[in-house]
Order: C-alpha cells, then sequence, then structure tokens
C-alpha cells in the first residue's frame, strides 16, 4: 500500500477532469488525476471526435455536390475504408499517450486505476494486479467521472448483445442492416453517419427526433433521413429484442410489428459513472447522478454541501448539460473556486461570477452534426415559455438569404430567435441547415451578453455571408 498527498485529486481524466487539474495547478496547488481506461475520456476516444469523423466526410461530399462546377467533379462515391481509418485517427487509435505526455508536461501525475473515496479526501486507487494506492487531499476531491450508455431494461435486449454509441462509434465494418432504438442526439447522428456509409437504416423514434430541439429542427433531420433512405418510425417502441444463432436481431415493437436487423443500436440515454466510487462513504446512494452547488460542490438530500464542501463533482455525472464544451466550462469554475478557497481568496459565486457556471442554467450551445446541421443556443420557445418568460418567436427562411444561396443550389433551413420581450433580449435562437454551426457564436454571445436588440441593430452582418439572417431576424421583429 503506497501513500501520497496532493492538494486536489481529481477522479476521471475525460475532459473535464482533465481541465479541473489543469485549473489548479495554474493556480499554485497540486494536483494529482485518476482513470481507470483512457486519459481524454468518452469525448476523445468513443464520442465528440470519433462520431464527426464519420459524419465529415459525407458532409463534405454532399457539400461538393450543391454547388454547380464542384458537381461535375466529384465522380465516385464514399471511400468507406478512408472514412474508418480518418475515424481511426481522430481517435488516436484508442491510445492516450499524447493526453498522457501532456499530463506530464504541465505536472499532472496520473494514478491508473479505478478511483473509489473511502472518507473524507480520500481515495483508494485500484490499479493493475489489484494494488492499492491512498491518495489524500489537502483540499478537495473533484468526481469528473463521466456517464455511460443507458441500456434499458427491455427484454432480451442485453442477451441480444446490442451496440452501444461506443461500438457504433468504434465500428470496424458497416452493417448491413442496423436498428437504431432512440431518437436523440446520438441516435440521429449515427442514422445520418451510418446511412451515408452505406447501411440501411432503422430509426425507432418512440418520442420523436430531437424532441428538445425546436420542432422545425426535427423535421428537416427526418425529412433528410427519410431522403437518405433511413426508415424513420416515429412514436415506435421496442418492445422486446432477440438475437438469431445466425446474428440477425429481431426486434418485436409494442405495436406487435417486426423489424430484422444485424446491429442494433441503443441509444436512449445516459447512466452516471457513479456506482463504484464509493458514494456510500459520504452518505450518497451509489449509480446516482450528483446533486451540485453553483460552484460545482457535491450537495446531500437536504440541499447543503457535504462535509465542510470539500467534495465537488463537474461534467456529466452532474447531470447539468451532458456536453464536453459545457463540462469543461464548469472545470474551469471549480479548479479556480478550489484554489480561491484553497487560498482564502473572495469566490464569486453570484450570476455570471468568475467562480459560477451561470451560463448551464439557460445559455447552452449545441451543435448535432446532422444533415442539416442544428445549431442551438439558450431556450427553445416552448423552454421560454414554460419557464415563464413572455416571449415572441420571429422565425426567417434562411435558404432567402442571398449568402446561402451562394453556399449551396438550393439551400434549404430556418432560423428562429426567441426573444423576452420584457427584457428585448434574445434568450434562444436555432438555426437548421448546411454548415451553419459556425454561426452559433455569434448567438452564443448575444444570448450571453443579453445584448439589447436595439444594440443588435449594429453588428452589422458581412455580405453575402450566411449571417445576414440576424438582419432579416431583427428587421422581421421591427425596430
Ligand atoms: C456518441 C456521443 C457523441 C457525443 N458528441 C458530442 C459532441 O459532439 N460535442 C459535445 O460537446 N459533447 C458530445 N458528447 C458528450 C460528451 O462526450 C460528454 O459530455 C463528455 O465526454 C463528458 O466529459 P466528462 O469528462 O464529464 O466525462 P467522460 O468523457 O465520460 O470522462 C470520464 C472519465 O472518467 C473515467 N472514470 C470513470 N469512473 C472512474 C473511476 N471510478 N476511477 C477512475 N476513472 C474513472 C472514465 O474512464 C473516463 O475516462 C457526445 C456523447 C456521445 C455518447
Ligand atoms: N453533437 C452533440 O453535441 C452530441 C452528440 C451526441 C451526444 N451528445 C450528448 O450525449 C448525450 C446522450 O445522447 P443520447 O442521444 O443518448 O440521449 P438523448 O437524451 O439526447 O436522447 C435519448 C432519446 O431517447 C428517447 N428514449 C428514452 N428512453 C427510450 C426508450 N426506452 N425507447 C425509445 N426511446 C427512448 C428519449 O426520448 C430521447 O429522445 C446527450 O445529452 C447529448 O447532449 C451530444
Amino acid at each position: 500500500m503506497d501513500a501520497t498527498t496532493y492538494d486536489v485529486i481529481v477522479i476521471g481524466a475525460g475532459p473535464v477532469g482533465e481541465n479541473v487539474a489543469d485549473r489548479v495547478v495554474q493556480g499554485g496547488l497540486s494536483a494529482a488525476i485518476v482513470e481507470r481506461e483512457l486519459v481524454g475520456g468518452e469525448c476523445s476516444y468513443w464520442a465528440c471526435m470519433p462520431t464527426k469523423a464519420l459524419l465529415r466526410s459525407a458532409a463534405a461530399l454532399r457539400a461538393a455536390r450543391q454547388v454547380p462546377g464542384a458537381r461535375e467533379a466529384v465522380t465516385g462515391d464514399l471511400d468507406v475504408a478512408a472514412v474508418l481509418h480518418r475515424r481511426d485517427s481522430f481517435a488516436s487509435q484508442w491510445k492516450d499517450d499524447g493526453q498522457v505526455a501532456w499530463l506530464e508536461q504541465v505536472g499532472i501525475p496520473l494514478h491508473r486505476g479505478q478511483g473509489r473515496i473511502t472518507s473524507a479526501r480520500t481515495v483508494e486507487v485500484t490499479g493493475d494486479n489489484a494494488v492499492k494506492t491512498t491518495l489524500t487531499a489537502r483540499h478537495a476531491v473533484v468526481i469528473a467521472t463521466g456517464s455511460g450508455a443507458l441500456v434499458p431494461d427491455l427484454a432480451g435486449l442485453r442477451e441480444a448483445a446490442p451496440w452501444t454509441s461506443r461500438e457504433a462509434v468504434a465500428a470496424t465494418a458497416v452493417p448491413r442492416r442496423l436498428a437504431i432504438i432512440g431518437g436523440g442526439v446520438v441516435a440521429a447522428e449515427m442514422a445520418t453517419a451510418f446511412a451515408a456509409l452505406g447501411a440501411s437504416v432503422t430509426m425507432l423514434a418512440r418520442d420523436g427526433v430531437l424532441p428538445l430541439a425546436e420542432p422545425f429542427a426535427g423535421e428537416r433531420v427526418i425529412e433528410s433521413l427519410r431522403d437518405a433512405g433511413v426508415s424513420v418510425r416515429l412514436g415506435a417502441e421496442a418492445g422486446s429484442v432477440q438475437r438469431d444463432d445466425d446474428g440477425t436481431v429481431h426486434v418485436t415493437l409494442t405495436d406487435g410489428g417486426q423489424i430484422e436487423a444485424d446491429e442494433l443500436l441503443v441509444a436512449v440515454g445516459r447512466t452516471p459513472n457513479t456506482q463504484d466510487i464509493g458514494l456510500d462513504h459520504v452518505g450518497l446512494t451509489p449509480g446516482a447522478w450528483l446533486a451540485v452547488d453553483d460552484t460545482m460542490r457535491v450537495v446531500g438530500p437536504d440541499g447543503a454541501p457535504i462535509d465542510d464542501g470539500w467534495l465537488y463533482a463537474a461534467g456529466d455525472v452532474n447531470r447539468r448539460v451532458l456536453l464536453t464544451h459545457q463540462g469543461k466550462y464548469q472545470a474551469r469554475a471549480v479548479g479556480d473556486v478550489i484554489v480561491a478557497r484553497a487560498k482564502g481568496e473572495a469566490v464569486e459565486d453570484g450570476r455570471w461570477g468568475r467562480h459560477a457556471a451561470t451560463a448551464d442554467e439557460r445559455a447552452v450551445p449545441q451543435v448535432v452534426f446532422t444533415e442539416p446541421e442544428i445549431a442551438s443556443v439558450g431556450l427553445t420557445a416552448a423552454a421560454a415559455e414554460a419557464a415563464g418568460l413572455r416571449i415572441r418567436v420571429i422565425d426567417y427562411d434562411l435558404g432567402a438569404i442571398a449568402g446561402a444561396a451562394l453556399h449551396a443550389d438550393g439551400y434549404r433551413g430556418d432560423a428562429r430567435m426567441v426573444v423576452d420581450e420584457d427584457r428585448k433580449v434574445i434568450v434562444g435562437f436555432t438555426l437548421a441547415g448546411p454548415d451553419v454551426a459556425e454561426l452559433l457564436h455569434a448567438a452564443t454571445i448575444a444570448v450571453v451578453g443579453e445584448v439589447p436588440l436595439d444594440r443588435l441593430w449594429h453588428a452589422v452582418p458581412a455580405y453575402p455571408t450566411v449571417s445576414e439572417v440576424w438582419l432579416r431576424l431583427l428587421e422581421a421583429y421591427g425596430r
């Protein structure tokens, strides 16, 4: 048994854990990180990066085919092997040498193994050959253990060895027939990717496609998936699953319908990686999401921080927002607040304060890399109304913008601005259209900055860009 003391111990070296540790060290404290799998976490090897690599080649091909002159130059089909090869390189061949080298460079010791809290400020790491190391934190322990795919209790499902996002993202071959349970972000992106790679895809979208986005987003994606040959079964619910000896998967729907596939992807959400991290030693429930205050200190059922506030949780595991960029934003706040508290400096945990992840509440940006791309920030109209805001919704046809028409023949898309009528600021913005991802940050700045509409008239979009939609939306709103 080895024992070591640091100022801060971070459990989980995903994008969030890495950033917490980095901020702590930049603030002058010492930090160690514990990782049981690959440094870089889900995002680097089985999520953000490889999924986008799987999608990108088909998107580039589609874009070229939408522009006469370029279209004629495209003579072949997607090269599936080359796409998978590029995906492998974006997953760093599932090796974390590069990330480990970075940890070494910035002075963050790595302890490989399963981390478990055993008592206040103490983490036991079980490494290879069951060797245990006890780490003690002078100031804080941060749980950044992320989440895993949720596999629902469906008759026969586990026995049928379904794909989760991990197997889909790391697939070495494209199945002839792929069935997908789910209609959320993973399901929509993977249906887009695998249809383009040549699979015959059936999507069982019980609750619709992208049901949390503006309705036009889901409608556009459904239309384009169907154009790509995907069978999108809205309202269809899997009742039971069985895999034959020959590998064929049979899905029986609750309405009695039957679907056959060669692989079945389950994409119905996530579950927190908290089953085996010692939560019971601090009075919390193993397997539960971790509730936190505005500076990401873990709170108990009474809403107060655990003990004297030594335990934090950031990223997916606290369920505030399951996105890498938002988790890293929390990580910056957490790392800095731990340093501030350790040094007795002022804690700025008020709204938009340095140590509070305020944007998590109502200013989260997200891009869904479907065809078309869906880029959104803040509240949808429905969410704003549910939050009791008095809103006005302005919609504009993106295809009518000169820059969009130039960008691609037959460009089709939508823009929606949700305005808080009492404050005359934008609280939500959604774009659906080819290549809209890079337009999103302007909207994020408008929402986070709470820029008054009057002032936005002075933010003149360059001509002829797709961003001219900003002017059109303002004109439609009126001055
Ligand atoms: C298919 C897919 C695509 C996605 N695409 C995007 C995208 O395009 N953009 C985006 O913003 N988000 C995307 N996400 C979400 C994104 O992957 C997560 O929000 C992000 O990875 C969360 O980071 P994290 O550090 O909190 O957790 P993770 O990335 O899950 O990292 C947690 C780490 O902790 C380790 N760990 C867990 N328990 C222990 C333990 N007890 N001891 C030691 N180590 C432990 C794990 O091995 C892991 O390395 C996607 C998710 C999926 C599933
Ligand atoms: N581009 C991106 O930003 C990106 C890409 C992929 C994933 N992610 C993140 O990863 C997380 C996980 O994605 P996800 O798609 O797994 O979850 P999700 O929560 O986005 O979608 C899950 C969907 O499954 C449906 N569902 C739930 N139970 C079901 C059941 N038993 N049968 C059928 N449908 C059911 C839900 O209604 C929901 O629409 C998301 O929070 C997402 O933000 C982000």
